[in-house]
């Protein structure tokens, strides 16, 4: 950890398209390219049988791969980070320090893949889950137990942009079960936005599908961490399975996250715009940069700024549903952080693997529609919604 924070010498913004090999760290490229070259090579050739270079077989280890690793644990205050082939599989990695017997505790407001990922873990591996409100920090005090191996959070939480306390839940969590460890999947802010290690969590995921490469052009995802212990596990279960992600892909991410503070900037300031229109014509808005989020102090305390996610209810599903068909500029999609806009319903799309009466018992509402806000011209985003909530009938009703 001291040696990522000596590392770091500018603000966010710099830091993400910086590249400073100058410590000795990282790998290096012999004629000093500019961008780092795709190693696409499975394997490496040794001088003997029992002297190898740095890297010997691309499951184990690649140079561009360590490249972005090393690039990633800067911006993510790690000691170590690691790519892989997707956000669900950085998941799937972490959940391998969980050993049958353990317990797990997760919000009750989560993305549907990793709802499933923790019902598999119950089904076939004995791991069981409690599904808490993360809003409220003391209700995790019952739930903890020396079987809880980890505490798992996502704030803001996908779809319905819940905040859950990283320095307080933290806190809670390491008093009461030193063997348990905080992980938060932070892949709505990206790190430009909010670093957990910064705020006490243990580790640090992120689907780099979204923001971190910004087009979706690539699926990925990456763990972060703070300690040796920890990254040493990470790394063995990698190695074991081959989820490492591929040199070009891991080129593609480094390209991604370099312009990730002017893309962020950009969405969010469209999102902002796009929230304060809904809200004026009273639907129920959910995103942490309006003043009326009920825990808008907590999120501007943990990060710098509200992301460009948001949703909304209209009232009515079948409202819901002709209103997102009609959107022309919107894609309807799945997936967010991408530079061009999607309309979603996440009942119906993101979060239909969640059963639908697991929904209901977490009062999941059908009609939410979930806007991840892109770079376009806001005055086009805004045009193309509003011809789409007159033409459904949505802005009427809600009025
Ligand atoms: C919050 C969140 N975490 C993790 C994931 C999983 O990422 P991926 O699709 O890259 O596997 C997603 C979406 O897929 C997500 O929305
Ligand atoms: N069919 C996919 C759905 C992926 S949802 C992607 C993203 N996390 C989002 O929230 O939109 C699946 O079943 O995983």
């Amino acid at each position: 950890m001291t040696d990522t924070i000596a590392r770091i010498k500018y603000r966010p913004a710099t830091e993400l398209v910086y590249v400073d090999n100058s410590d000795g760290k990282g790998p290096k490229d012999n004629y000093n390219a500019a961008s780092m070259p795709i190693y696409q090579t499975a394997t490496f050739k040794q001088s003997s049988s029992t002297q190898m270079g740095e890297y010997d077989y691309s499951r184990s280890g690649n140079p561009t791969r360590s490249h972005v690793e090393n690039h990633l644990a800067k911006i993510m205050s790690a000691k170590r980070s690691f790519v892989v082939n997707s956000g669900m599989t950085a998941l799937d990695v972490i959940t391998r320090l969980v050993k049958a017997g353990e317990e797990v505790i997760a919000g009750n407001d989560l993305y549907g893949g990793t709802n499933r990922l923790l019902s598999f873990l119950a089904t076939h591996n004995n791991v069981k889950t409690h599904h808490i409100d993360t809003t409220d920090s003391e209700t995790i005090i019952p739930y903890l137990s020396e079987k809880t191996r980890l505490v798992l959070l996502e704030t803001p939480t996908n779809p319905l942009m819940r905040i859950a306390d990283i320095p307080r839940i933290s806190e809670i969590v390491h008093e009461r079960c030193p063997n348990a460890l905080v992980v938060v999947d932070n892949t709505m802010m990206s790190p430009y936005l909010q670093r957990p290690l910064e705020l006490g969590a243990d580790i640090v995921y992120h689907s780099g599908t979204k923001y971190l490469s910004g087009h979706h052009d690539l699926m990925a995802g990456v763990v972060a961490v703070k300690e040796d212990s920890i990254a040493e596990k990470i790394y063995y279960t990698i190695n074991a399975t081959g989820v490492g992600l591929s040199p070009f892909d891991c080129w593609l991410l480094m390209r991604g996250v370099k312009t990730l503070a002017v893309r962020m900037d950009r969405q969010q300031a469209n999102a902002i715009q796009i929230a304060d229109f809904l809200q004026s014509h009273k639907f129920k808005v959910h995103y942490p940069g309006l003043k009326t989020h009920p825990q808008y102090e907590l999120h501007a305390k943990m990060s710098s700024g509200p992301g460009a996610v948001l949703s909304f209810e209209t009232g009515n599903v079948e409202l819901s549903e002709k209103l997102v068909e009609l959107t022309r500029l919107w894609g309807i999609s799945v997936s967010f952080g991408c530079v061009n806009s999607l309309i979603s319903m996440p009942c119906r799309m993101s979060h239909a693997s969640i059963p639908a009466e697991v929904r209901a018992a977490r009062a999941m509402p059908e009609d939410l529609i979930r806007l991840c806000v892109g770079i376009e011209d806001v005055d086009d985003l805004l045009e193309d919604l509003y011809h789409a909530l007159t033409a459904s009938g949505a802005l009427k009703l809600a009025n």
